[in-house]
Parts: C-alpha cells; sequence; structure tokens
C-alpha cells in the first residue's frame, strides 16, 4: 500500500480549514496550523472550527498545532491560506522548515500592496523555490459550501502540468471537482480581479440598481480582467473558466462572499469605518483593488471598474458619483 499523501494547511481560517476538510476527505495526512491555541484546541478536541465554520463537523483525521514545523514536518504540500497582504512575512518564518521535495500550494486571492506581486510570485521570491515547486488553487469555492460538501468545481494550476496532476489527485472527493490548467498568471488574475468586481456588484446591490447593472458589471469586468491577463500573457481562455467567469458568478451572486458583502454595506450607505466593522472575515478586494489598478497601470492596462472601487473605497467617493462618473466615460466599440 502506498504511503498516504501529506499536507500542511497554515491558517485556519475558513478556507483553510475548508480546503484541509476536502484534503482529508480525499485520503491525505493533513495538519493545520492555526494562530491561536483555542483555534487547534477546538479542532482536535472538538472537530469543529466555531470562529470560522461554525456548525460544520470536521473529519477526525484533520488535525491541528499551533507548531509551523510539526505542521510542515514531512508534508508533500504546504498549502498557505491566510490574507494576502500577511503571507511575505508568514512565509518567511515556515519556508525554512519546509523540505525540499514540498509543493507550495497558494489559496489566496489578492495582490501585494507596493509590488503588485501575484501571489505565487511572492511565495517564490521568498521560499527561493522555482515556478513547478508552486501551484495554486482557484475557481467558485465558497468556504462554508464546501464545508457543507456542496458540490464544487475547481482549479489546479501550475506551470508543471505533473504536479498540477498531483494536487489535483490529492483533493479530488466526490463534493470537489478540481481541473489542472498551466496557466497560473491567468488563474490568479482571475481570483485577485473577481474581488474587486465583486466589491463593485456588491455595492450595486446595496444601491438597488438591479439585475442588469449586475449583469453589465460582471460582463465589463470580466472585459477588464481578460485586458490585463493578455497584458501579463495569460491564455484569454482561462477567463472563460472557473477561475474567470466561474467565479465572478459566485462571489457576485452569492451573499456567502465576503467581497459582495462588503460592497452592498457599502452601496447602502454605511461608511468604510461601520463596513469594516462588521466584516469578521477577509474581504481581499478591499486591500487589493489598490494593488490591482496599480498592476494596471505598470502594464498601460485600463481598468474603469476597479478604478471606480478604489475611488469608492480609498478615496471617499460617495457611490452615486461614481456610477455617474462610470456610466459617462465615453463610448466605445465593445472589444476594445
Ligand atoms: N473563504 C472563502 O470562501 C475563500 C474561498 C477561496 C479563496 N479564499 C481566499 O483564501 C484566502 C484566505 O481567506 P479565508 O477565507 O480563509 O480568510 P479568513 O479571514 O477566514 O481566515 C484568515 C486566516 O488567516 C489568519 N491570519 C490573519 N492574519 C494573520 C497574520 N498576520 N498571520 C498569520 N495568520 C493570520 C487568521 O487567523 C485566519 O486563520 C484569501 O486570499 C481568500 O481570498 C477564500
Ligand atoms: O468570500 P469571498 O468574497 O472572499 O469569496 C470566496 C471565494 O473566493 C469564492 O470563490
Amino acid at each position: 500500500m502506498s504511503k498516504p499523501v501529506k499536507a500542511a494547511v497554515f491558517g485556519a481560517g475558513s478556507w483553510g480549514t475548508a480546503f484541509g476538510m476536502v484534503l482529508a476527505d480525499a485520503g491525505c495526512e493533513v495538519t493545520l496550523w492555526a494562530r491561536r491555541a483555542e483555534v487547534a484546541e477546538a479542532v482536535n478536541s472538538g472537530r469543529t472550527n466555531p470562529d470560522y465554520l461554525p456548525g460544520f463537523e470536521l473529519p477526525g483525521s484533520l488535525r491541528a498545532t499551533t507548531d509551523p514545523a510539526e505542521a510542515a514536518a514531512g508534508a508533500d504540500f504546504a498549502v498557505l491560506s491566510v490574507p494576502s497582504q500577511t503571507l511575505r512575512g508568514n512565509l518567511a518564518d515556515w519556508a525554512p522548515l519546509l523540505a525540499p521535495g514540498t509543493v507550495l500550494v497558494s489559496l489566496m486571492k489578492g495582490v501585494e500592496l507596493g509590488s503588485a506581486m501575484r501571489m505565487s510570485e511572492v511565495v517564490m521570491d521568498v521560499a527561493k523555490v522555482p515556478a513547478e515547486r508552486v501551484a495554486v488553487v482557484t475557481g467558485p469555492n465558497l468556504a462554508r459550501e464546501i464545508a457543507a460538501r456542496m458540490p464544487a468545481a475547481s482549479v489546479v494550476a501550475c506551470t508543471d502540468e505533473a504536479v498540477a496532476q498531483r494536487l489535483q489527485a490529492a483533493c479530488h472527493t466526490p463534493y470537489f471537482r478540481p481541473y489542472t490548467n498551466t496557466d497560473v498568471v491567468g488563474c490568479e488574475l482571475g481570483g485577485a480581479v473577481k474581488n474587486v468586481i465583486g466589491l463593485a456588484v456588491g455595492i450595486a446591490d446595496g444601491m438597488g440598481l438591479g439585475d442588469n447593472a449586475k449583469g453589465s458589471l460582471i460582463t465589463r469586468g470580466l472585459a477588464e480582467t481578460t485586458r490585463l491577463g493578455l497584458t501579463m500573457g495569460a491564455d484569454p481562455l482561462t477567463f472563460s473558466g472557473l477561475a474567470g467567469l466561474g467565479d465572478l458568478v459566485a462571489t457576485c451572486s452569492s451573499p456567502l462572499s465576503r467581497n459582495h458583502t462588503f460592497g452592498t454595506n457599502l452601496g447602502k450607505g454605511m461608511t468604510l469605518e461601520e463596513t469594516i466593522a462588521v466584516t469578521r472575515q477577509t474581504a481581499e478586494g478591499v486591500k487589493s483593488c489598490e494593488s490591482v489598478l496599480d498592476l494596471a497601470r505598470r502594464h498601460g492596462v485600463d481598468m474603469p471598474i476597479t478604478e471606480t472601487v478604489v475611488g469608492i473605497v480609498h478615496e471617499g467617493k460617495p457611490p452615486v458619483v461614481a456610477l455617474k462618473e462610470l456610466m459617462s466615460r465615453s463610448a466605445k466599440p465593445e472589444r476594445r
């Protein structure tokens, strides 16, 4: 009998815990690193994570620890699931603990502020590993639905298809269907920009702008994501797949999305401070809208919806003013 695949999941928030369940259900030996002892204790003795996934029973084979060395020991995959803006600092501590063959897997959907790096680039930079040792999991994967073992498809991306296939096998369950993709750039951009578009759609929903506005924002959001992706060397077909359209649809239509909900609260008239105060989990688009816009400007790409979101979230622009500006941009052909 072959020995079970070992996975370390760093980050016991909603997605780290839910993806840890997926890996455990797929037959992996999973150790979850939690920042707080009470979270590790709840996972180990109560099989729950009440702070992030209340009401879900975790598999007995999912163990937790606060010791990163214990989690990292012998891991085939080191799965990273912390907020994008803290990854660099966290990974600097964890990378020395990993064995030379460990594949680093990013679950994160953000772009680093300041450097405008995608998460796989931050991983390569900090852990000093080549692209073939870094994989990305992305797609329409709302953590609470996955934790309820509701059906979902996903994308496992790595420049080395054999590595993507190994990870695919390690996380394939009857309810979680991962597809491989070698377009890491496109997959990561799809995940990061959909959070920004999710904010925009949430704002529109909060303002009561209707479903035509929602459809228009999703479609034009995908257009600006694709424009950026093409300039950065991504495969345009990635954006009509799970990492692009699939994730946009899930995020922009679900009350479970933190980005969508954050936007809805802003659109209803809450201030930024009030919205932050009621948001208990990571809404990546709030910070990444600025780094995505930075990335777009570095590549000379026009991203009007992203720019509008930055205006509302970071520059105090009232949503009604931002809407007027967006709608009064000069007329143009759809495909340019
Ligand atoms: N929740 C989802 O449905 C979902 C699905 C797909 C992808 N993602 C992505 O996964 C990533 C993680 O999101 P999440 O939903 O698990 O977030 P979360 O807010 O639920 O959990 C974040 C985790 O990171 C930890 N953390 C926060 N600051 C930290 C720090 N400075 N150092 C170390 N740990 C820290 C928290 O304790 C928590 O365990 C994000 O990039 C998100 O976009 C989330
Ligand atoms: O809750 P959100 O907005 O971070 O979205 C979660 C996932 O990325 C959906 O695929």
